[in-house]
């Protein structure tokens, strides 16, 4: 019964996590994987921190390259982040024949061809499990489970920063800066929130699972991204009056073999799945041709719920190793990727505009939208605190980005708006 030796590259929040899951779960792992696994070097940043797990001090060490380059180690665990110097202990793990357990979505969405291209020239497996949506077992479902499917939509609550967000602003009519120095303190949100808020966190768990799901290479500069710091109270209120739920969501869409891959505040429907999402929850809504219909829900973060995916991920490179098959996972990625063009993406969107309140101003504007060929599909008139302007909401039928984009252009230029308050993209 010779242990599986792992370095473990950090011991913070998931680090923490994984060392609890390997020690107290040592008998379960033992009678799945046919050996112990254990834990035999650890690199960190600052030798003399307190730590919340107990470490015997030999095991610790604040040079990465030691944990990476010691020959007695099978499988290199990465849960410390950043993409440089990380990618570059993880390449050299690679070369050196070690397997490659990562929690790092910022290093998959920009580098993971070529960390995985590199793991099958070296015959070595890289997992990531973690890396999307923390305790949800999502890439797994998406490689294995759907393997005889083609998926054609996935759908994403995939940041749980954004999502307490949305949810305090819409069950307690609190502004987006209460809500996110709430998220602060609480420790969900960053110390700089930016990549969380702004999109670019859930833009690269997208990537990862367009990818997969699609089993194309998509990259992160496919996807278009949104944030959520321009959403008011006002915007969830509405929504809400008209029966949704503002969430930032990820789609990813596929028609025949051409893609697009968003990240934005959508307007959910509220019975839509995704729209019960509350919290730092997480949800994966996946459709397949055969299947349908499907969602995953779950823990998206925090210490254990993430370390359990860390965890699988390392029984399962263990698996391999009994049987002598790492490295041996058939290419995820072997379809040419075609992305839609702007014509061809197409949803139907929200708008709030404040306007003139006068006649003939209904007609100016439901002109530029016919004539940019995009059809409405509700239009409602409300006031506002000063009897000259109204505020208009107007849901369109599903139109093109491109038509969209030309009929905001115009109305840039039409006089009767006085602000276009609000765009977003309506699902459901
Ligand atoms: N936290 C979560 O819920 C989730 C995290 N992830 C991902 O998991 C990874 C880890 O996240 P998390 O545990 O929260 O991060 P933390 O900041 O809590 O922990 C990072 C760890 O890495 C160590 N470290 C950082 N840089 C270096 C370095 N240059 N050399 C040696 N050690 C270093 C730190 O050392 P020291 O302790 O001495 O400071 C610390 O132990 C990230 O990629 C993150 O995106 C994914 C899903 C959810
Ligand atoms: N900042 C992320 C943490 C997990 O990836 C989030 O809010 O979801
Ligand atoms: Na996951």
């Amino acid at each position: 019964m010779k242990p599986v030796k792992v370095g473990l590259l950090g011991l913070g929040t998931v680090g923490t996590g994984v060392v609890r899951i390997v020690e107290g779960h040592r008998e379960d792992l033992i009678g799945q994987v046919g050996s112990p696994i254990e834990i035999a070097r650890i690199a960190v940043r600052q030798l003399d921190k307190p730590r919340a797990v107990a470490i015997e001090s030999a095991k610790l060490t604040d040079d990465p390259w030691e944990v990476v380059r010691d020959p007695e180690i099978d499988v290199v665990v990465e849960v410390m982040g950043g993409v440089e110097p990380t990618k570059a202990y993880i390449l050299e793990a690679l070369k050196l024949g070690k397997h490659v357990v990562t929690a790092n979505k910022d290093l998959m969405a920009l580098c993971g061809s070529e960390i995985l291209s590199t793991a099958r020239e070296h015959g070595c497996d890289v997992m990531y499990e973690a890396s999307v949506a923390g305790g949800i077992p999502i890439i797994r479902t998406l490689i294995e489970g759907f393997s005889s499917d083609r998926i054609d939509r996935i759908m994403g609550i995939v940041n749980g920063t954004t999502n307490y967000i949305l949810t305090k602003m819409s069950q307690e009519g609190a502004s987006y800066e209460e809500v996110l120095k709430e998220a602060q303190q609480l420790g969900y949100a960053e110390a700089d929130p930016t990549s969380d808020v702004e999109g670019l966190d859930a833009a690269r768990k997208m990537t990862i699972l367009a990818t997969i799901g699609f089993r194309m290479n998509v990259e992160l500069s496919d996807v278009e991204v949104q944030g959520i710091s321009k959403v008011t109270k006002e915007d969830i209120a509405c929504a809400k009056k008209l029966g949704y739920e503002l969430k930032l969501v990820g789609i990813a869409d596929r028609q025949d073999d051409r893609i697009s891959v968003s990240v934005q505040p959508t307007m959910v429907k509220r019975d839509h799945p995704l729209a019960s999402v509350s919290g730092v929850f997480n949800a994966v809504f996946v459709r397949g041709e055969a299947v349908g219909e499907t969602m995953f829900y779950g823990a998206g973060a925090g210490e254990l719920p993430t370390a359990t995916s860390v965890v699988a991920d390392l029984v399962a490179v263990a698996k391999n190793l009994k049987l002598g098959v790492n490295g041996k996972q058939s290419a995820a990625v072997f379809k040419e990727k075609i992305l839609k063009s702007e014509a061809e993406v197409a949803y139907k969107n929200f708008l709030l505009l404040r306007v003139q309140d006068r006649a003939g101003v209904l007609a100016q504007i439901t002109q530029v939208f016919a004539e940019h060929e995009v059809s409405l599909e509700s239009l409602l008139q409300q006031p506002t605190a000063s009897d000259q302007t109204a505020d208009l909401v107007i849901i369109t039928h599903d139109a093109s980005r491109a038509a969209m984009r030309r009929v905001l252009q115009a109305f840039e230029s039409l006089d009767v708006i006085k602000q276009i308050k609000s765009v977003y993209r309506v699902e459901g």
